[in-house]
């Protein structure tokens, strides 16, 4: 543990999906974390990123987007991480787009006004605004609406305006001792990231044709040396899905099995094995077991 840290504490980072939350908690972190592919709904982990300053450890809880609406299990259950990462946190990030203020906003913004926790604001994309001076009057719209504890515009993607977000959160930090080495930034198992690899280089590769419904379960992973052995399902709704997920001749599964292979082998160091089923198995966003298994529990 690192001696030095004397404040510690935990930040949730929630918005509605595509704010740009997964690309923040890279940017603080300053290495990859979590997935980031143009597709919204894609963070199905509570994923942690963590950064020691100075004698300080902010641990992010990177959470899924709160959903107004919650038709289906999955939606209810990482609805109830989201809420239950900003009701442990110390201090809760709550991400917006610059220029664009949707209902989904407004009902997250509703739901965080009934916890007991500080609530920051980050204004998101300012890079992309098309209209600066509009910047101005949509940041004064938005802090009118609740009590923020702080207002930060910044561009997670151009990496602008970061530090004066983590001056903000620092005081925020309870004295306490450190979590985590100092030098670690994940606390994901090995085998989430191998699952979280093999989904958004899959999500790469057929987002436009198929839904969400996309999950990896790794079922086996073993290491012999410098060589780590990945059996993994890719599980899909619908049977007519298989074709586009595996490809003409198994083009498609094998291109994902490669770019994931590489990645994880960057990762790791040392060779990667890497065995890909489809399998097909209808309503599995409602089904508990696979959502346990998948790290996403219901209870
Ligand atoms: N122009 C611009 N694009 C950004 C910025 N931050 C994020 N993006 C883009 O916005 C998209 C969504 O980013 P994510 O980080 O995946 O968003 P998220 O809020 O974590 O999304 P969910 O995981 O679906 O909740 C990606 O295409 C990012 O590259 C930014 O500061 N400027």
């Amino acid at each position: 543990m690192n001696e030095s840290v004397r404040h510690a504490g935990l930040v949730g980072v929630v918005g509605r999906p595509n704010v740009g939350k997964s690309t923040l908690v890279n940017a603080l972190v300053g290495e990859k974390v979590s997935i980031v592919t143009a597709k919204p709904q894609t963070t199905r982990h509570r994923i942690m990123g963590v950064l020691t300053r100075d004698d300080c450890q902010f641990v992010f809880v990177d959470t899924p987007g709160i959903h107004s609406e919650a038709p289906r299990r999955l939606n209810r259950d990482m609805n109830r991480l989201a809420q239950d990462a900003a009701r442990d946190a110390d201090v809760v990030v709550f991400v917006v787009q610059a220029g664009k203020w949707l209902a989904e906003d407004q009902a997250i913004l509703d739901s965080l006004k009934r916890l007991d926790v500080p609530v920051g604001l980050v204004i998101n994309k300012v890079d992309q605004a098309a209209d600066k001076s509009q910047l101005l009057p949509f940041i004064e719209s938005i802090t009118a609406r609740a009590d923020f504890r702080f207002v930060v515009p910044l561009s997670a993607l151009k990496l602008t305006n970061l530090t004066p977000l983590l001056d903000e959160l620092q005081q925020f930090l309870p004295e306490s001792p450190a979590f985590f080495p100092a030098d670690q930034h994940s606390d994901q198992s090995p085998r989430m990231v191998a699952a979280e690899v093999i989904r958004e280089k899959l999500m790469m590769r057929v987002h436009k044709e198929v839904p969400y419904a996309v999950a990896v379960q790794v079922q086996e992973m073993e290491r012999e040396g410098q060589l780590t052995r990945i059996q993994a399902v890719i599980w899909i709704e619908k049977e007519g899905q298989k074709g586009i997920v595996i490809g003409q001749g198994g083009k498609v599964l094998k291109d994902v099995g490669t770019a994931a292979r590489k990645e994880l082998e960057g990762i790791w160091g040392g060779r990667v094995h890497l065995d890909l089923w489809v399998k097909v198995r209808a309503g599995w966003p409602d089904d508990p077991r696979i959502l346990g298994s998948l790290g996403i529990t219901s209870e």
